[in-house]
C-alpha cells in the first residue's frame, strides 16, 4: 500500500470534529495551543496532531508492516503473543472478540515492545520476526524514539494542566522500568460485508495505556461521540497523526482526561476494497505502577475524585495487571461467555 494513490475518503459522510493541534506550537509552550489540546483531551479524548515530524519514520514502519505481513502464516505464528495476557509479538486475525457475543475480529497485527527496541539487540521481553530484526535499528528504533519524545512532551503538558508536580506522569512511564509501551502495525483485509453491528474489524474499546499516536491512510476508525449513540468516522488527513487518551490517564486524573470508545470498521466508500494499514504507538505506564487517581499530588484530581463514587478510580491493579487482564480476556481462547467480555473492559463503564 505505501506509495499508492488511494481513492479519496468520501466527502458526503459525517466525520468526527477532532481539533487539529500543532505540535510545533506545543513544543514552544504556546498557551493557546496548550489550552486547545487540553480541551481535546478532556472533552473527546481524540485530536489530530500536525507538524509531528515523524513522516519518514512512519513510512518506514508501514514498510516493516507490509514486509512482515507477507511472511507465511506458520512463520508469523512462531511469534504469537499467546493467551496469557502478553501483548508483544504477533496477533493473528480472528483471535480476539469484537463484542460480548464473541464475534471474531478481522485484523492481524504485531507489537514490538519499547523495552525490546531500546535494549536491542538484547531481548528484554521476547524475540521478533526476521523482518523486524533487520529493520530494528534503521526503522523501528527511530520511530520508537520519536514517538516517545512526542508522548512525553504531551504528557508533561497534561501533567501541568492537571496541577501535578513536574514529572508526576512522566516518571510513571520511566524508560528505566519494564512496561507495556509498544509500536504496532495493523493490517485489515478488505471485506464485502456491509457495515453493521457485527462487522467491526476491531470492536469498540478504549485504549489500555496512557497516550496513543495513530497513523493511518484509509478511513475506518470511528469514535463514539460523547453523550450519544453516534459513531463518527475519523477522516485521515495526510501528514496528521491521530492522538488519543487511554485508560491509564483517565484513572490517574480521576476522569478529567477522557479515554474515549472507538472501533475500526471497513473503510468507507471506494476505499472499502483496499487493504487497510495502521501504524500505532502506545505509551503505557511501567508495569509496577499502581493504577489509581493521583489525588495526593493534585487538588484538581482530588476534587474530581471526591465527586466520583468512592473507589471508582482506585482499580486495585497495577498498570501491568490492568493491560494484561484486558488482553487476556479479549482472546477467544480464554472466552467462557459474555463475562469474558466484561472482564476485558476498561474505563468505558466509568464514563458517561
Ligand atoms: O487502526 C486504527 O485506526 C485504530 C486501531 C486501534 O484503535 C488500536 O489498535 O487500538
Ligand atoms: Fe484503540
Amino acid at each position: 500500500m505505501p506509495g499508492l494513490t488511494l481513492p479519496p475518503f468520501p466527502d458526503n459522510i459525517p466525520t468526527a470534529p477532532l481539533l487539529i493541534i500543532d505540535y510545533s506550537l506545543i513544543r514552544q509552550g504556546h498557551e493557546g495551543e496548550i489550552n486547545r489540546m487540553w480541551k481535546a483531551a478532556t472533552e473527546l479524548g481524540f485530536w489530530y496532531l500536525k507538524n509531528h515530524g515523524t513522516d519518514a519514520e512512519v513510512n518506514r514502519m508501514f514498510d516493516v508492516g507490509a514486509e512482515t505481513a507477507r511472511l507465511p502464516l506458520e512463520e508469523k505464528m512462531q511469534y504469537e503473543q499467546g493467551d496469557t495476557g502478553a501483548s508483544f509479538g504477533y496477533k493473528a486475525a480472528g483471535t480476539i472478540a469484537v463484542d460480548e457475543k464473541g464475534t471474531r475480529d478481522t485484523v492481524e497485527f504485531f507489537n514490538v515492545s519499547q523495552d525490546d527496541a531500546l535494549a536491542w539487540p538484547v531481548p528484554i521481553h521476547r524475540t521478533y520476526f526476521p523482518t523486524v530484526n533487520t529493520r530494528m535499528e534503521s526503522s523501528i528504533l527511530p520511530f520508537v524514539r520519536k514517538s516517545i519524545d512526542i508522548n512525553f512532551k504531551l504528557m508533561s503538558v497534561l501533567e501541568s494542566k492537571l496541577g501535578l508536580p513536574r514529572g508526576a506522569l512522566t516518571a510513571r512511564h520511566s524508560l528505566q522500568q519494564r512496561g507495556g509501551s509498544e509500536a504496532r502495525c495493523i493490517r485489515s483485509q478488505p471485506r464485502s460485508d456491509p457495515l453493521n453491528e457485527t462487522s467491526a474489524a476491531i470492536g469498540a474499546h478504549t485504549d489500555f495505556g496512557s497516550l496513543t499516536i495513530l497513523h493511518n491512510r484509509l478511513g475506518g476508525l470511528q469514535v463514539l461521540m460523547p453523550g450519544s449513540e453516534k459513531w463518527l468516522y475519523v477522516k485521515p488527513l495526510p501528514g496528521h497523526a491521530i492522538c488519543n487518551v487511554g485508560d491509564t490517564l483517565t484513572v490517574f486524573s480521576a476522569g478529567i482526561l477522557r479515554s474515549n470508545l472507538h472501533r475500526v470498521v471497513p473503510p468507507p466508500g471506494d476505499q472499502s476494497c483496499l487493504e487497510r494499514w495502521s501504524v500505532v504507538y502506545f505509551t503505557r505506564p511501567a508495569y509496577n505502577v499502581p493504577l489509581k487517581a493521583l489525588t495526593e499530588e493534585s487538588f484538581l484530581i482530588a476534587e474530581a475524585a471526591s465527586k466520583a463514587p468512592a473507589g471508582k478510580y482506585n482499580t486495585g491493579e497495577t498498570a501491568g495487571e490492568w493491560v494484561s487482564r484486558r488482553i487476556k480476556y479479549h482472546r477467544l481462547k480464554n472466552r467462557t461467555g459474555p463475562e469474558s467480555w466484561r472482564a476485558n473492559r476498561g474505563v468505558e463503564e466509568m464514563q458517561s
